[in-house]
């Protein structure tokens, strides 16, 4: 489940710069220049361009060169909390500049990469005072070391000797490192990488809280997200920050199709979280925004404008897509869901008989028509409750529903106060990991109606986020894989066909198993939860024959353990051999998830 929560931006995203097109901020303020700084006697200021680079980017950054300076005199960027120098990357860099007033200058610019003097990479850009008419000029930088830390700038400076006095705009900068399959304006690799490893099958975007806004006018809305990035105005997102939306709905499908998984994909259903919904008789636009985001994602170019879109940004096939969610926790605005959920799901039905539809109120509360086929069930609790609750789906009656588990993760050891900081966990420990996949077992002995499962939420940047506890945890230059991360990698790897019925672990327990085959690949796993903070020994005796070969995979450790930028590698998963037979003992470390994998012979 993806949402930006400082988690695309400074993120996945792979842009380094931090404010690099001033978007959604104030002219002629401080603010406006956060992650900019002066250098050297350089005065500059963020401007409502009077012939800015576009109608989406109305600001500018204007750099004055006062007269009698000297050396080089410009500007840096610190990046999202520090950017990573790497020797082994070449770095493309990019800007806008126009002179508002010709001149008769004729320098240069120099860009580098850089830390408290000390130059990593350096690249000269022919400036001229003729360009009164905005310019794209590009370099590639590639550093001759790579210095450990990531207190690191991008600098543009000019000799102060010969450029004093001059006056230059720029706009819409860019730093971008190598990125995951070499996709242009793509992704950071590490992380990428680490999502990828995961073995995930679908990826639900763009939110979560981030896609409803806080008023309508600061929904997400896909048609801005899309195309040059100089026409993306960016928005106020859910959490505090500007979200550049460099990072957009092609960006979100060429990730699906890079990761070679699916989007669960979010159409806004007009509630916005302070609590307002568009009234029936005016939905009418938005269900038609929903109609042409899906265009954009699956339409005929021959026959649709939004498709034609996207063929005309290189992809003219369609992506993949089944799954359409209907809004975002619409157990908050349940009572206008009963309309808006009947025309959304009626109409989008209707448009798209082929894809399958997600409501997002409780269950059957309210009565919707037409009766969801699908919903989107979110938990957020401590570990307790989620070994209290393995069973959880047992209970739910087959009537031809089926569950996505879109959000769910024990959050805090507080059942008083979850959402709360007392108790809060900063990041996953050993004791929620294995909580969770005691209900991740009751995912799999509901595997019927359980069609989907993620936790939530997915990314966290350490030096700057405003959810704690995340899968991956990251910052400048390092991926933090959790406990929970471990966990959700381990059931997605030994994920089987078919689920075979075993006598069942009982109720409130401490013991969980499931266990499943891959009638493809031939393997048995068997999942063994144990909560308890003492091992826990059992005995399998399997219905068939199975070679004597076999493995185990277990994660554990101390029930407070976590993996954090201190402490990366405190708990990683470590497999064994294991000797199978057709019945066979087994025993659970405590407070551990094992996956046992048996072959059929
Ligand atoms: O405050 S919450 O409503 O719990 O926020 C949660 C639920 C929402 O869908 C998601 O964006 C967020 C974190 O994953």
């Amino acid at each position: 489940m993806f949402e930006d929560i400082n988690s695309g931006d400074g993120g996945i995203y792979a842009e380094l710069l931090q404010n690099r097109a001033f978007q959604q901020v104030t002219p002629n303020t401080t603010a406006a220049l956060y992650a900019w700084s002066a250098i050297n006697g350089a005065r500059i200021n963020v401007i409502a361009d009077p012939s800015p680079i576009s109608s989406a980017l109305p600001n500018s950054l204007q750099l004055i060169i006062p007269q009698g300076t000297s050396g080089q005199v410009g500007f840096g960027n610190e990046g999202y909390y520090g950017i990573q120098v790497n020797s082994e990357w070449t770095y493309n860099a990019s800007f806008y500049y126009k002179f508002s007033a010709a001149s008769s200058f004729d320098g240069a610019a120099t860009v580098t990469l850089q830390s408290m003097g000390e130059t990593y990479a350096t690249a000269s850009v022919p400036i001229s005072g003729s360009q009164t008419a905005w310019k794209q000029v590009a370099v590639s930088l590639t550093p001759t070391s790579s210095p450990a830390s990531t207190a690191n700038n991008f600098t543009v400076t000019f000799d102060g000797s010969n450029a004093a006095g001059q006056t230059i705009d720029f706009a819409m900068f860019s730093l971008f490192p190598p990125t995951f399959k070499d996709r242009e304006n793509g992704l950071r690799i590490d992380l990428a990488t680490t999502l990828s490893e995961m073995k995930p099958s679908f990826f639900r975007l763009p939110g979560g809280n981030n896609m409803e806004g806080q008023t309508w006018a600061t929904r997400w809305q896909w048609n801005v997200t899309v195309g040059p990035l100089v026409n993306r105005p960016g928005r106020m997102g859910d959490w505090g920050y500007v979200n550049t939306d460099g990072l957009g709905l092609l960006e979100y499908m060429y990730l699906c199709e890079d990761m070679e998984i699916e989007p669960i994909m979010a159409v806004w259903a007009g509630y916005s979280l302070n609590d307002e919904s568009v009234p029936e008789d005016e939905l009418a636009t938005y269900i038609q925004a929903a109609i042409d985001q899906i265009n954009f994602v699956i339409g005929d170019p021959a026959t649709n404008e939004y498709a034609a879109l996207r063929a005309s940004l290189g992809h003219p096939d369609p992506f993949r897509l089944t799954y359409v969610e209907i809004g975002n926790e619409d157990f908050f605005g349940s009572e206008s869901y009963i309309y808006r959920w009947r025309d959304f799901a009626g109409i989008l039905r209707a448009a798209f008989p082929h894809l399958r539809f997600i409501a997002t109120t409780y269950p059957f509360n309210p009565v919707l028509n037409p009766a969801p086929e699908l919903y989107d069930n979110h938990v957020y609790s401590t570990p307790d409750y989620f070994v209290e609750n393995a069973f959880y789906y047992d209970a739910y009656e087959r009537n031809g529903t089926y569950y996505f588990q879109g959000e769910y993760a024990a959050i805090s050891t507080n059942a008083a106060d979850v959402f709360g900081s007392n108790g809060r966990l900063m990041y996953p420990t050993v004791q929620s990991s294995v909580g969770e996949a005691a209900y991740m077992i009751g995912f799999e002995r509901n595997a019927d109606i359980v069609f989907a499962t993620s936790y939530a939420p997915l990314l966290m940047n350490v030096a700057n986020y405003q959810w704690s506890p995340n899968l991956v945890a990251f910052d400048a230059s390092r991926v933090y894989p959790s406990t929970s991360y471990y966990v959700q990698q381990l059931f997605s790897t030994h994920r089987g066909t078919e689920y075979l019925p075993s006598k069942l672990p009982t109720y409130n327990a401490t013991l969980y198993w499931s266990v499943t085959r891959d009638t493809t690949l031939r393997n048995v796993y068997i999942k063994v939860v144990n909560y308890d903070a003492v091992p826990a020994s059992m005995t399998f005796a399997l219905p068939f024959e199975v070679s004597s070969a076999g493995l185990v995979t277990v994660i554990t450790g101390s029930a407070d353990a976590s993996n954090s930028p201190t402490t990366p590698d405190a708990v990683v998963p470590t497999t064994f051999k294991m000797t199978f037979s057709q019945t066979f003992n087994y025993t659970a470390p405590a407070y551990s998830v094992s996956a046992l994998t048996a072959y059929l012979v």
